[in-house]
């Protein structure tokens, strides 16, 4: 059994809880109020930014040069491919940029960030994977199961399309090949942190669905 499937089979009872998130199921059926996507469009744009960067210090702990070009372009289509999206989606609803992270948003980027800066490259490829993996299926189930016409259709052609595919694939791979050379102890670890960020997917769908707010 591949490594990653293994990963898949620990998180997929998280994972069906995201695909059966209201958030989810009404995007795929398009009555997903405006106001809940606008929150998600624009935390997700505060998201890409911190997880560009997590994707960049990943990088710098690759052993080989072409698992740290990877990352950087992973990195760069974070902000120039996703971020491009989000600026359509900010005319198009007149979004203001003006807000900060909530909640959710703050918890998963802190863990991003953290994972990549403080942990092994083996464990940061793995915190970083469910945000390939989870977009990639999330992206493919509601492609696939989606009332028509949809108002969100830009969004779910984006993550069920080919070239997201290709950048998922390759991070798949380049987990499974690390994790065979890995010891027992770092593929414990590189579990655990896949299941926190699946966790901590569900939440950032969540705290959309809910508009979540600081306390004041
Ligand atoms: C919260 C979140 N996770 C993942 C993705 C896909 N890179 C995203 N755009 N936003």
């Amino acid at each position: 059994m591949k490594f990653t499937e293994e990963l898949w089979e620990a998180a997929l009872p998280i994972y069906n809880q995201i695909e059966n998130h209201s958030f989810n199921q009404e995007l795929k059926t398009g009555i997903l109020p405006v106001e809940k996507f606008k929150f998600y469009i624009y935390q997700d744009s505060l998201y890409l930014a911190d997880f560009a960067r997590a994707l960049a210090t990943a990088g710098t702990k690759a052993g080989g040069s072409q698992d740290l070009l990877d990352f950087l372009e992973f990195a760069q289509n974070a902000i120039l491919v996703e971020r491009a999206l989000h600026i359509s989606y900010f005319k198009e609803y007149e979004i203001s940029h003006d807000g900060v992270k909530a909640p959710g948003c703050f918890a998963y980027t802190n863990y991003l960030l953290s994972v990549s800066s403080f942990e092994s490259f083996e464990v940061a490829v793995a915190g970083l994977l469910p945000c390939f993996w989870i977009y990639k299926k999330v992206g493919d189930y509601i492609y696939a199961n989606q009332t028509k016409p949809n108002a969100y259709q830009n969004w779910i052609d984006a993550y069920a399309g080919e070239e997201f595919a290709a950048s998922v694939e390759k991070a798949l791979s380049i987990c499974n090949r690390i994790a065979e050379t890995a010891s027992s102890a770092t593929r414990q670890k590189m579990k655990d942190a896949y299941i926190t960020a699946s966790r901590l997917e569900y939440i950032f769908w969540d705290s959309a669905y809910k508009l979540e707010q600081w306390p004041v």
